[in-house]
């Protein structure tokens, strides 16, 4: 009887993923089966693989991908489920340790209450960009959380926004493609954000699109500076932005383990 590859589902404000435990990088994680795992009626559905990864040297690494197979640097959503399987499955204990991602190392906290706050380094704004949707363009500002981002403010209700098609962008300008983020501001401190993710589609929240909606917030304000709730389709995640680092603090769930059908994998 062969022995089939396990799995877990999990997901960070229903942003959500398919964990591969690794320890010692055997799989063969070719596009066509991260298509498929993602794929939500041929495969289990998710945005998103996150394959756990114990390197030779230094902390266990999170190789993400995107749900159309591409690989991206750093997924903030991701990293927190990402800790919370890591604690769970007892290869770290709780509290504070650090992962890695392409994006760098990343320090992360697990909380008692389920909550998981991750260090998501150095937040740089690179410019300012236009995104259209519909034939409507949006002023937006280029931000780095490891990843691309242009955050776009805007007094558009997002609710009313068709994210169906991907945002146009210039292409010279993000020449690996860009997460593209639509933030309403609600009060001082509290942002409403939609997501177009790179690789994906819309999806109900993005961890480092988050971040670069309240630096895009800040900008827009003269500040650098600051933090913010934000509520996305999934739920709520705290965003805190230092001159030198951030924080990214929200949930992260695992709803369920089990095995892939071997046959399957291989056909793929
Ligand atoms: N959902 C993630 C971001 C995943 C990567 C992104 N789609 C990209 O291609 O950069 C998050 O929570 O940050």
């Amino acid at each position: 009887m062969p022995v089939g590859i396990e799995f877990l589902k999990g997901h960070g404000t229903e942003n959500d993923f398919v964990v591969l435990p690794d320890a010692d990088g055997l799989l063969d994680l070719t596009e066509s089966r991260v298509r498929a795992l993602c794929d939500r009626r041929r495969g289990l559905g998710a945005d998103g693989v996150l394959r756990v990864v114990r390197p030779d040297f230094g902390p266990w690494f999170m190789d993400y991908r995107n749900a159309d197979g591409s690989i991206a640097e750093m997924c903030g959503n991701g990293v927190r489920v990402f800790a919370k399987y890591l604690v769970e499955a007892e290869l770290m204990p709780s509290g504070e340790f650090t992962v890695g991602t392409r994006a760098g190392e990343r320090h992360v906290t697990v909380h008692d209450d389920g909550t998981v706050t991750v260090d998501m380094g150095r937040v740089l704004v690179t410019g300012t960009g236009t995104a259209t949707v519909g034939g409507s363009a949006f002023g937006g500002v280029a931000v780095d959380v490891g990843n691309p981002h242009l955050a776009c403010v805007t007094e558009v209700p997002v609710a009313e926004l068709d994210l169906k098609l991907p945002p146009g962008h210039d292409p010279v300008q993000f020449p690996h493609g860009v997460n593209v983020e639509f933030v309403n501001v609600l009060d001082d401190g509290a942002l409403r954000m939609r997501v177009h993710e790179r690789g994906v589609g819309e999806t109900r929240s993005c961890g480092t699109g988050t971040v670069a909606s309240v630096a895009s917030w800040l900008y827009g304000t003269g500040r650098r500076t600051g933090k913010a709730t934000v509520d996305v389709l999934g739920g709520q995640v705290s965003v805190v932005i230092e001159e030198e680092g951030s924080t990214l603090t929200g949930p992260a769930v695992l709803l369920a383990r089990g095995e892939l059908d071997q046959a399957w994998w291989d056909a793929l």
